[in-house]
C-alpha cells in the first residue's frame, strides 16, 4: 500500500452558496484523522469532494497518489467508502440486506449472486461491528446505536482500506457514542484502515484521533497532533469561545469560561 493514502491539493469550489478555497491536506495513512469545525464550515462538504460526489472547480483528491479522477466510480468506491450523516433515510431492509449493499462495487452486470469472497466481507463487517444477532432485524426496529452499527458494517463490507464517516456518533448517548468510537478505533488498529471521521465532540475528535484538521468558513484554518492543536487559542479562534483546556490521563477537557454552574436545587 502506498505511503500517502489520501491527499488533497490545492481544493477550490464555488457553490455559491459556499466556498471551499484552497485547501491541502494530507490524511496519515492507517491513522485517524478527526475534521472538526463550527456548523456550516465546509467539513460535510470537504468529505464529499474526497468521494467525487461532488466536483471540484480546481485542485486534486489524491487517492494513493493517484488522482480520483483516473478512477472510474467504481475503483473509487473499492478504495474509499462515505458513510453521511444519519439524518440520510435508509430503505427498508433487514441488516444483512443492508450490509450486503456494501457490495455493490464489487458486483458485476447481470451478476447479482454474492460470491465467496463477498460472503466473507458481509460476515467479517457484521461480526466486527457486533451486529451477528441483528442481522434478520428490520433496519428501523434498530436503536440509535445498532442502526449506526448497521450503517458503519455496510461501509466496512465495501472493503475499502479508507472510511469517510460523517458525524459517526450524532444522536447518541454517551455509551453509545464511545461504544461506536472504541469499535472504530479497533477496527483501525486492527485493519489498518485510514479513517477521516467528522466529530463535533472535540474532547472525542482529540482523543479518537491521531491528527485533526479544524475549518473554518471553507478554509482549512488548523491541522496537527490533537494535543498540540487543542488550546485556548484555537478554541478562540474556531468557535470564538473562552475556555481552558486541560489534559487528564490523556484525555482532553474543555472548561467553558463563560461558567454555565450546575443549577442549585429548588
Ligand atoms: N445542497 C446544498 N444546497 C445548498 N446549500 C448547501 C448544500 N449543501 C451544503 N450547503 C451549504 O454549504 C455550507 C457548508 O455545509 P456543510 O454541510 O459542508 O457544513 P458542515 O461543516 O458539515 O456543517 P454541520 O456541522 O452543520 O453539518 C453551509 O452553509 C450549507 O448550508
Amino acid at each position: 500500500m502506498n505511503a500517502k493514502a489520501l491527499e488533497l491539493k490545492d481544493i477550490s469550489l464555488n457553490r455559491g452558496y459556499f466556498r471551499l478555497q484552497g485547501i491541502n491536506a494530507e490524511f496519515p495513512p492507517g491513522r485517524i484523522t478527526a475534521v472538526v469545525g463550527p456548523n456550516g464550515s465546509g467539513k460535510s462538504t470537504l468529505l464529499r469532494t474526497m468521494t467525487r460526489l461532488i466536483g471540484v472547480d480546481s485542485g486534486e483528491v489524491l487517492i494513493h497518489e493517484k488522482p480520483a479522477s483516473a478512477f472510474s466510480p467504481r475503483q473509487l468506491a473499492q478504495h474509499i467508502s462515505m458513510l453521511p450523516q444519519a439524518k440520510d433515510s435508509m430503505p427498508d431492509l433487514t441488516v444483512r440486506e443492508l450490509v450486503s449493499y456494501g457490495r455493490a462495487p464489487y458486483k458485476k452486470l447481470f451478476h447479482q449472486r454474492h460470491t465467496k469472497e463477498d460472503k466473507r466481507a458481509i460476515d467479517f463487517a457484521i461480526e466486527a461491528t457486533c451486529m451477528s444477532k441483528h442481522v434478520e432485524r428490520l433496519y428501523y426496529t434498530l436503536s440509535g446505536g445498532e442502526q449506526q452499527r448497521a450503517r458503519i458494517a455496510m461501509a466496512l463490507a465495501q472493503g475499502t482500506d479508507i472510511l469517510l464517516l460523517d458525524e459517526p456518533t450524532t444522536y447518541l448517548d454517551i455509551a453509545h457514542q464511545l461504544e461506536i468510537l472504541n469499535m472504530l478505533k479497533r477496527i483501525n488498529e486492527h485493519m489498518g484502515i485510514t479513517i477521516v471521521m467528522v466529530l463535533h465532540d472535540l474532547q472525542q475528535a482529540a482523543a479518537y484521533g491521531h491528527h485533526m484538521i479544524a475549518m473554518k468558513r471553507g478554509i482549512i484554518a488548523a491541522a496537527g497532533h490533537p494535543s498540540a492543536l487543542l488550546t485556548p487559542a484555537f478554541l478562540k479562534e474556531i468557535y470564538d469561545i473562552d475556555a481552558k483546556v486541560m489534559f487528564i490521563d490523556g484525555y482532553p477537557l474543555i472548561i467553558p469560561m463563560a461558567g454555565i454552574q450546575i443549577q442549585e436545587e429548588l
